[in-house]
């Protein structure tokens, strides 16, 4: 019998065609992601779920699809939106796309970084307002990388090559947190690993590249963010719940910290009349750290080997599991 396969969002290049090929599909057509009770009617006998970020899958939707439920492949290298223990427990396979979006995201927040550092959007939309009256010998002063105390939270895959670019193009010194020693990056790039409390205080930029989950939410809490020095900027591209929004919004009112650029926010996406979308302090994407040509074909291309691996019951290419 064909194997089913719910597809929630349609992704760039052939490689569903690759899917279609080998079994029934069914793609979500919408740009927005479909509501959590039409993915309970459409999970039902499936065996494999292509997933986004967005979708939340659980344990309960796994017993919703039924027991020829055998891979869960998300397009998105982190899988907080997904209950791997659960999936574990069922014998459901769990894969992600690492790697491929690992340049794209170090950019992002390279360029997040810059951004807040130096007012380019509200400056760009005074421009764009026909307000700019002169050069100001005083106005739009920023602050500078160069030479600076850079902190990595997370030295994975994102935190390294966010410090290979900071630290070998701006001279950036290098302290990172890391659950394990990792020589590599002191060799490579001088850093030090410190605690988090000493990050927070000792580095003028801070950029966020933990996974998301239970030890990890909240972890930029208010006393966090209150030890960082009021020049620091923090940047965040991993996930916002990382990040207690009110305590930043807090910290940005008082000029307790310079200015953050986000990728991601909490919920996504963040209303228009939020504080931080109002702030002039706060630079937001809308989520756009792999948002590469090369990179989302490169995601797509593994979230389909993923699925095709799953439902013949091989490894995926790349597991969470
Ligand atoms: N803004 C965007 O479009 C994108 C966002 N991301 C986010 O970036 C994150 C990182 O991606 P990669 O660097 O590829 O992953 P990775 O797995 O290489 O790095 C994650 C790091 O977090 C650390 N970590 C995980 N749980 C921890 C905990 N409880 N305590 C301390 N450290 C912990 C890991 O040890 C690892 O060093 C993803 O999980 C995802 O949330 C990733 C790609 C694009
Ligand atoms: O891959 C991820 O985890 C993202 O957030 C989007 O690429």
């Amino acid at each position: 019998m064909t194997q089913r396969v719910w597809v929630t969002r349609e992704i760039p290049g052939e490689s569903l065609d690759r899917l279609r090929s080998a079994c029934e599909v069914d793609v979500w057509p919408e740009a927005t992601p479909p509501s959590a009770e039409t993915l309970r009617e459409k999970v039902v006998g499936c065996a494999g779920l292509l997933t986004m970020l967005s979708d939340a899958i659980t344990g309960e939707l796994m017993d919703v699809a039924g027991e020829q439920l055998k891979v869960v492949s998300n397009y998105a290298v982190g899988f907080n939106n997904i209950d791997v223990d659960a999936a574990k427990s069922r014998g459901i396979s769990v894969g992600n796309t690492p790697d491929v979006l690992t340049d794209a995201t170090a950019d992002t927040a390279v360029a997040l970084l810059f951004a807040a550092s130096r007012h380019v959007v509200p400056a760009a939309k005074q421009v764009q307002a026909g307000e700019w009256k002169t050069w100001e010998p005083t106005g739009w002063l920023g602050v500078e990388p160069g030479g600076k105390t850079l902190g990595i939270i997370g030295m994975g895959r994102i935190g390294k090559a966010t410090a290979e670019r900071l630290v070998r193009g701006w001279g950036m010194k290098l302290l990172y947190t890391s659950r394990r020693d990792q020589s590599d990056v002191d060799n490579e790039l001088g850093g030090q690993r410190v605690d988090l409390d000493t990050l927070l205080s000792q580095s003028d930029f801070v950029s966020v590249h933990v996974a998301l989950n239970e030890q990890t939410r909240n972890l930029l809490d208010a006393e966090a963010i209150g030890r960082m020095p009021s020049h620091a900027v923090l940047v965040n591209t991993a996930r916002g719940e990382i990040i207690d929004q009110d305590a930043l919004v807090d910290a940005l009112e008082r000029r307790a910290i310079f200015a953050a650029g986000l990728d991601v926010t909490t919920p996504e996406p963040l209303p228009g009349d939020h504080p931080l979308v109002k702030s002039p302090h706060c630079v937001i994407l809308p989520h756009i750290g792999s948002a590469t040509d090369q990179s989302r074909h490169a995601m797509a291309e593994i979230a389909v080997d993923n699925v095709l691996a799953g439902l013949s019951g091989k490894p995926l290419r790349c597991s969470v599991t």
